[in-house]
């Protein structure tokens, strides 16, 4: 890409430190987001993601490195930032007894330029919700309402930590599309999530991080082609890979992935692929999926960490 189609950085950490008491939470991870960019960063529990997000929205200050957000300190210049940047924090961090629809206006009335707060409750189907209590909303509903928060004052990026945590399917569908609209719209947005659908489907960059150091990142193509040559992913029931590596030619070692695909490595040629294909025919084994060079997000992730993406 030549140099003038390069967006402008929006985030940059680098070098960050974070203790607690003998605890290293984040241990020298160095991250870049640019400007309309969604950026997920992905680990398993206590990776140190929230902690990273949290010291990037000015709560929390680092022992060690530097974090600029829209070229600005987080923590000296938070006033300054409050205006540009919207925040959803895990778990709410609303007034429990303030109704939805109320809570939603004072986030608008900070802000010189708001969405409208009755269009955006009904973009993210809580309109029903507006006079009930934020306690008594669902736990989906909450996440709803303190995302339609984080945005109501346009912010030019958006931290999202966990945005669809207990949402069911129709009300993640309506979070990603909200999300794909403020990209296509410019704003650039920080992610964290233990969905790794939601990275590959939404993310432009992917960033994993383990014991509060990035292990690795790229686009999500990027990631599922690393380490992935000479390979070919069978996914299907019932597949012995000694017994399919002894019917393929010599050359070829068969494998099983951590989430129970089988591997094929050696020359991957259009033959091996006719191979596999028909030593599953000859014995009755439905293929529901081929590829050749990738691997899945999932098993990147547990090849890197080591662990469940929950674990
Ligand atoms: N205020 C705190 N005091 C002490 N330890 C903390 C504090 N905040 C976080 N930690 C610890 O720092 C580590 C990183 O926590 P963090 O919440 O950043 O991880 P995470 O990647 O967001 O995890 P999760 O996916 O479970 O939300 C964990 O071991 C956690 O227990």
């Amino acid at each position: 890409m030549p140099e003038s189609s390069v967006a402008p950085i929006a985030l940059s950490i680098s070098g960050l430190v974070k203790r607690f008491d003998d605890l290293v939470a984040v241990d020298g991870l160095d991250l870049e987001l640019r400007t309309g960019e969604v950026l997920a960063l992905l680990g398993p529990n206590g990776a140190g993601k929230t902690t990273t997000v949290e010291i990037c929205e000015g709560f929390t200050s680092p022992d060690a490195g530097s974090v600029r957000v829209l070229g600005l300190d987080p923590v000296i210049d938070n006033d300054a930032l409050r205006a540009r940047i919207g925040v959803m924090l895990q778990g709410g961090g609303a007034y429990p007894g303030a109704k939805a629809g109320e809570m939603l206006r004072l986030c608008a009335s900070y802000s010189s330029d708001p969405l409208d707060p009755t269009w955006l409750m009904d973009v993210l189907g809580i309109t029903d919700v507006a006079s009930t209590p934020f306690r008594r909303l669902s736990g989906g509903q909450q996440q709803r309402l303190s995302l339609a928060c984080a945005l109501v004052g346009r912010p030019e990026l958006v931290f999202l930590d966990e945005p669809t945590a207990g949402m069911d399917a129709h009300a993640r569908i309506m979070v990603w599309e909200l999300i794909s609209r403020l990209k296509s719209d410019g704003v650039s947005v920080l992610l964290t999530t233990h969905h790794l659908d939601e990275a590959e489907e939404l993310a432009d960059h992917i960033v994993i991080v383990d014991r509060g150091r990035v292990v690795a990142s790229g686009t999500p193509a990027d990631l599922v082609r690393r380490d992935a040559e000479g390979q070919l992913r069978l996914t299907a029931d019932d597949v012995d890979p000694e017994a399919l590596e002894a019917g393929l030619p010599d050359g070829y070692t068969c494998s099983r992935t951590p989430t129970g695909e089988t591997l094929v490595s050696g020359d991957i040629t259009p033959q091996t692929v006719a191979a596999v294909a028909a030593w599953c025919a000859v014995h009755d084994v439905l293929i529901t999926g081929l590829a050749v060079d990738t691997n899945s997000l999932q098993d990147v992730f547990l090849e890197l960490t080591g662990r469940e993406v929950r674990a």
